[in-house]
């Protein structure tokens, strides 16, 4: 069982958010944390991203993918409406960094995303999204508004004890190099995104 672990007040430049660490023991390095804004009305719907780690995008502002402007998108919402992000140690889908590397050296050769996992014989996505939804009980909350395009997320709350009021699209525009992965993540994953924007 996952319990918090430590937490405090993190002034960014986004605003300032009480960052919370969550898990089993306070000895692990990896903790999944969740980042509340100061204006959360828990009263009301809370505003909710579960964010799985991309290393590449958030730290290093890869243009594979959109992760990291989707976490700044997500503090800079939150920040104004209120809400957490939940953010999971789920680097690459959960293959780890090191797997989700190997991938990329894949798709140097063209495979795209989901053709380098299976190449590698790892799941094409091997994310869990309970420990979301745990967090969001230990913190007390009941019903909020999903900020995703990713309909398995959906689904992980629709089954759940919380109530999803509302999904928030939270569409990033794509650029030359991310539009083939947007491209396979709407086709094979089905998330939910406009033609236009990829
Ligand atoms: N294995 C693998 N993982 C990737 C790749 N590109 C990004 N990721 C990981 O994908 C995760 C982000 O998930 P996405 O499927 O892009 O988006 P999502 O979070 O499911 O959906 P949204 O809520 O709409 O953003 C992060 O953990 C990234 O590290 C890739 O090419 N291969
Ligand atoms: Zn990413």
């Amino acid at each position: 069982m996952i319990k918090i672990q430590a937490e405090a007040n993190v002034p960014t430049e986004h605003g300032t958010f009480r960052m919370i660490a969550f898990s089993e023991n306070e000895n692990d390095w990896m903790p999944h944390m969740a980042i509340v804004a100061e204006n959360t009305d828990f009263s009301k719907p809370v505003n909710v991203r579960f964010h799985s780690e991309c290393i590449t995008g958030e730290v290093f502002h890869s243009k594979k993918c959109e992760c990291g402007q989707q976490l700044d998108a997500a503090m800079k919402y939150i920040h104004e409406n209120g809400g957490i992000i939940i953010y999971l140690r789920q680097e690459g889908r959960n293959i780890g960094i090191i797997n989700k590397l190997k991938a990329y050296s894949l798709q140097e050769k063209g495979l795209d995303t989901v053709q380098a996992n299976l190449e590698l014989g790892l799941p094409a996505d091997d994310r869990n999204f309970g420990v979301a939804i745990e967090i969001l009980n230990l913190l007390d909350v009941k019903d909020i508004n999903l900020l995703t395009n990713n309909p398995e997320k959906v689904k992980y709350v629709v089954d759940s004890n919380i109530h999803l009021n509302s999904r928030v699209p939270l569409q990033i525009p794509a650029n030359e190099i991310s539009k083939g992965y947007l491209q396979t993540k709407k086709d094979f994953f089905g998330h939910l995104l406009d033609d236009n924007d990829n």
